[in-house]
């Protein structure tokens, strides 16, 4: 699902340039859920970000589900990210001025997928699945920490991308929350869905397949964990909303 291969990215600077990601080869297959953990400043964003095309490349190639990401530019990229990735991020990025429907519907509208008439249907059902349902209605303000990045995972699964992307979803929330977070991600993976996520957590094995370790812009050591099979989604089990993320333990997150 996703080929990396002598990735570079560096920055210039007054002092000289600054090599984030120092040349890294990695592959991931569909269905896996990878972990990128490595001391601040190692380049686990900035590898997240070349992934998504968010950032370019100073060298190398990223294929993505059959897509040389390096290759594209402009509306093709843009077009290609909201197909192929969901992005999820520590703080939500939920826009303050549309209500939490409007925010999951947002990558149909942009992408023109499905009609507009089944954009709040599937929206709705996302929030259902997320155990929010009763949320959609309200602007992201009105929710807790919880219900904002689960919330913003619908918004990340409006289109269905193969791949999610995930900059330290948990690091916002409390520990049961960000449990039930990583349980869901574990559960995408079951309908085949590829997930990466950066965290400065390292013990998140029980829900990954994989961890990497980046130090200097390189992978320092990439193994298997021992997380069980997985569950959830595809099973039809609601993830949040009460069955495994109580929500006394929720009212207790930093929103
Ligand atoms: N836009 C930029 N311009 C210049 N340097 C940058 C830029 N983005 C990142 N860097 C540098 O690249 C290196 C890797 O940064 P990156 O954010 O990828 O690390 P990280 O492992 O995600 O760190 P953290 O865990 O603190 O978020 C750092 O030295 C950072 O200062």
């Amino acid at each position: 699902m996703i080929s990396i291969r002598g990735v570079v990215k560096s920055y210039p600077l007054p002092s000289g340039r600054c090599t984030a990601v120092a040349g890294i080869d990695l592959d991931i297959g569909t269905g896996e859920f990878v972990t990128v953990v490595g001391r601040s400043g190692s380049g686990k964003t900035t590898l997240l970000n070349l992934l998504a095309g968010i950032d370019t490349l100073s060298a190398g190639e990223i294929t993505v589900a059959g897509t040389p990401v390096h290759g594209l530019g402009g509306s093709a990229l843009a077009s290609w990210r909201g197909r192929t990735i969901g992005l999820v991020f520590q703080f939500f990025q939920l826009l303050p001025t549309l209500t939490v429907a409007e925010n999951v519907m947002l990558p149909m509208d942009l992408c023109g997928t499905r009609p507009s008439r089944g954009r709040r249907t599937r929206a709705l059902e996302l929030l259902d699945r997320m155990g929010i349902a009763d949320q959609g209605g309200k602007l992201p303000s009105a929710l807790s920490g919880g219900q904002q990045q689960r919330a913003a995972i619908a918004r990340a699964l409006a289109n269905e991308p193969p791949v999610v992307l995930a900059d330290e979803p948990t690091g916002n929330l409390d520990s049961a929350t960000g449990d039930a977070v990583l349980e869901l991600f574990r559960g995408l993976t079951r309908d085949g869905t590829t997930v990466v996520m950066v965290t400065h957590e390292r013990d998140v094995s029980r829900f990954a397949t994989r961890q990497v370790t980046l130090a200097d812009g390189r992978i320092v050591d990439d193994r298997p964990t021992c997380a069980p099979a997985a569950s959830g989604i595809s099973s039809g089990v609601t993830v949040f909303g009460g069955t495994t993320a109580p929500e006394p333990a929720e009212q207790g997150r930093v929103s």
